[in-house]
């Protein structure tokens, strides 16, 4: 998988999420913004290919099925790939 993980919130107190115009929302006065799970998720609509090169070497076994090395062709970064079956 090559979503970061984490339990961090996405915005710092105070400060909301940028909207589309760039600018940032203000929580009301006193309001705390707590984010649960993932802070963000990237679906990518282009092949993984294109930006990673995936090697054959297994990193492990899931449920779901082999957990592939992979380098980002453009910082040579390491990534785990995991697949998963999307039920119809
Ligand atoms: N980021 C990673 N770096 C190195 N090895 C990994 C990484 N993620 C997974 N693996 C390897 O792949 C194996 C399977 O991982 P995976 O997350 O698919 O297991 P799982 O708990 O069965 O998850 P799932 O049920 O979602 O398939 C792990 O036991 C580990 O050996």
């Amino acid at each position: 998988m090559l979503s970061n993980v984490g339990t961090q919130p996405l915005f710092p107190a105070g400060q909301g999420p940028p909207n589309p115009a760039g600018q940032t929302n203000q929580p009301p006065p006193g309001h705390l913004l707590h984010f649960h799970g993932r802070p963000s998720v990237t679906i990518k609509k282009n092949a993984i290919t294109d930006d990673y090169k995936v090697t054959s070497q297994v990193l492990g076994l899931g449920i779901n099925g082999k957990v592939l090395e992979i380098f980002h062709k453009k910082s040579g970064e390491k990534y785990a790939l995991k697949n998963f079956k999307l039920l119809p």
